[in-house]
């Protein structure tokens, strides 16, 4: 049977990347995207945003929601001071045995905990499961419509704390409205827009940061 797109950016990687290069597995992943197949990465233009924000909250503890190919995963790792672990979550199993090895080629495999399954379901578990008291940073690129009920669980876990982080992903296109809703009119929050574009593309989107205020 064919391959998958996720299993055709996984070729790439391993053929042209060099291993233990994080950036390279970064500008690979960039290139394929841009001159073979689109894939739904956060994308060059949208990272550095993403990386400016990871290096000003340089968090101890740091969470994805929705691995995908790893592509974020690694982007946010590189940046992690060392000693610190960013928790990716991902339900689908095909997606995360590429992303397994997306990371593992840029050798940043312990600096990232990726663990298989739903985030409605494992976000409750973060304390149980790796002794999490609160997340300095999440970062959300899942299903758009799992961005509200997942930031509401994250609260009533008790997950975030004054000066948490969110950014997400795609607030435009495909956009998030519930979310963007809640996040910018509720009195939990301070919320800013960064406009930008859809990754590979001049089709406009942007992330959205927001601040939990306690
Ligand atoms: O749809 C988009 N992203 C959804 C991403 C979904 C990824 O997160 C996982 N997931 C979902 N709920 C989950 C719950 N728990 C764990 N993993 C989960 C899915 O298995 C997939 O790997 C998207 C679409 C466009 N676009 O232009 O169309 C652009 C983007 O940047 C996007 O991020
Ligand atoms: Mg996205």
């Amino acid at each position: 049977t064919r391959s998958t797109r996720p299993q055709r950016l996984l070729r790439a990687v391993q053929k042209k990347a060099i291993k233990g290069d994080p950036q390279s597995v970064i500008s690979t992943i960039d290139y394929f995207c841009r001159h073979s197949e689109w894939a739904m990465n956060v994308g060059d233009e949208k990272g550095v945003i993403l990386d400016s924000v990871v290096c000003e909250v340089s968090p101890s503890t740091a969470l994805e929601l929705g691995t995908y190919c790893g592509y974020s995963t690694v982007r946010i790792a590189r940046l992690l001071p060392p000693g610190t672990k960013l928790i990716t979550l991902e339900f689908n199993p095909d997606y995360a045995a590429v992303a397994r090895q997306i990371i593992e080629y840029s050798g940043l495999q312990d600096k990232i905990c990726l663990v298989e399954g739903a985030s409605g379901d494992l976000i409750p578990k973060m304390q149980e499961l790796f002794g999490i008291k609160t997340f300095d940073f999440v970062f959300l690129d899942h299903w758009k419509d799992r961005y509200l009920p997942d930031i509401k669980l994250l609260e009533e876990c008790q997950l975030l704390r004054k000066g948490s982080i969110l950014l997400a992903d795609n607030v435009i296109c495909p956009g998030t409205p519930d979310y963007l809703e809640y996040v910018r009119n509720s009195p939990r929050y301070e919320s800013k827009y960064f406009k930008s574009h859809l990754e590979y593309t001049k089709v406009e989107d942007g992330l959205e940061k927001s601040v939990f205020l306690g």
